[in-house]
């Protein structure tokens, strides 16, 4: 649904110039919802920035839906990006409308007709849990409310598409999780594609279903988040399940293991200790839901080195479980 191949946008002054986003490439599937991590400065808001041209890249291919959105003229953009939502972390809601009246004017713009933009508005303050409050104007609104006002006006124009700009980071962390409940529920209803950007790890592990890691411009993890916590030494994993308990114990051989899926349901350290180890420790771990997946992940000690569990390793290698 999103293809982006050699993204690149440097902003230059008179003395510096910064390369935001220094060649990024990629893909998001249709009806996936994709977390853009990083820290500030990382690049995130352009690269998002960039999907909908808001920001003009400087090289790289932008296609949305099969449009390739860097070859457009204005009037062809204005209307490609109907097909893309927006929603922002300050809301970006106008303050002398009311709740029914900003969400119209997302409808206004694209030249829907009166009756149809009331019923249309009905409808989508439904859709995000605000019926009741279309009368209200934004300084009314709690913080949830503002967003849910900022979603269903993203989704106005019913794309397929939603680009989220940090859109729970201003949110305390009971109002989020309600917003990411919303959000996972349009995705699954609606089949809407979402690519968000976060700094919050939680945001990830709740509802993206694949995720990247963004530092100096460039991405320096990309994967779906079952790839990503099969694949040894990634740091989006270790972000996700920290593991505590020590690398190194005195006579055993210390292993971590990651398994997600089904797998996860699978009492698979208790058949490694009735099978090879019977006095194999669980040093650290736990097991998590993800939005796509059940996780788990455990430190753990098998006594004796590695050349005396050769028969251990090789069953959890054979699982696909051992990073
Ligand atoms: N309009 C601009 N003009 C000049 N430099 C900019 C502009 N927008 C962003 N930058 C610079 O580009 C780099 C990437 O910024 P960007 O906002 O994309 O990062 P980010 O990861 O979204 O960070 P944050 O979470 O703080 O917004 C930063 O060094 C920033 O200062």
């Amino acid at each position: 649904m999103i293809e982006i191949s050699g993204l690149r946008k440097t902003y230059r002054s008179r003395k510096v110039s910064v390369a935001a986003v220094d060649g990024v490439d990629l893909s998001v599937g249709e009806g996936e919802v994709f977390g853009v991590l990083g820290q500030s400065g990382a690049g995130k808001s352009t690269l998002l920035r960039c999907v909908n041209m808001l920001e003009r890249p400087d090289a790289g291919t932008v296609s949305v839906g099969g449009q390739e959105m860097t070859t457009l003229r204005r009037r062809q953009l204005r209307i490609a990006r109907q097909g893309i939502g927006m929603i922002h972390q300050h809301f970006a809601l106008l303050s002398s409308r009311t709740v029914a009246g900003n969400v119209a004017f997302a409808l206004e713009v694209t030249g829907t007709p009166r009756a149809e933009r009331r019923a249309r508005v009905a409808e989508l303050l439904e859709l995000v849990g605000l019926t009741g409050r279309a009368d209200a104007y934004p300084a009314q609104l709690s913080g949830g409310q503002k967003q849910r006002v900022g979603i269903a006006r993203a989704l106005a124009a019913r794309p397929k598409v939603l680009l989220s700009d940090e859109a729970t980071s201003a949110l305390d962390p009971e109002t989020t999780e309600s917003i990411l409940r919303l959000l996972l529920d349009l995705n699954r209803r609606l089949g809407l594609t979402i690519l968000l950007i976060t700094h919050e790890m939680s945001v990830v592990k709740r509802i993206c279903t694949s995720a990247a890691v963004m530092r100096d411009g460039r991405f320096v993890e990309a994967g779906t988040i079952t790839d990503l916590l099969r694949t040894p030494g990634s740091e989006l994993a270790r972000d996700l399940f920290p593991l505590d308990g020590p690398t190194v114990v005195d006579g055993a051989t210390v292993v971590d293991v990651t398994v997600s899926g089904p797998e996860a349901e699978e009492p698979i350290i208790a058949e490694l200790a009735r099978r090879f180890a019977s006095d194999v420790r669980i040093l650290g771990g736990s097991v998590e839901t993800l939005a796509a997946t059940r996780a788990g992940r455990w430190r753990i000690a098998l006594p004796g080195a590695p050349d005396d569990n050769r028969e251990a390793l090789e069953f959890l290698r054979k699982r696909g479980v051992t990073s």
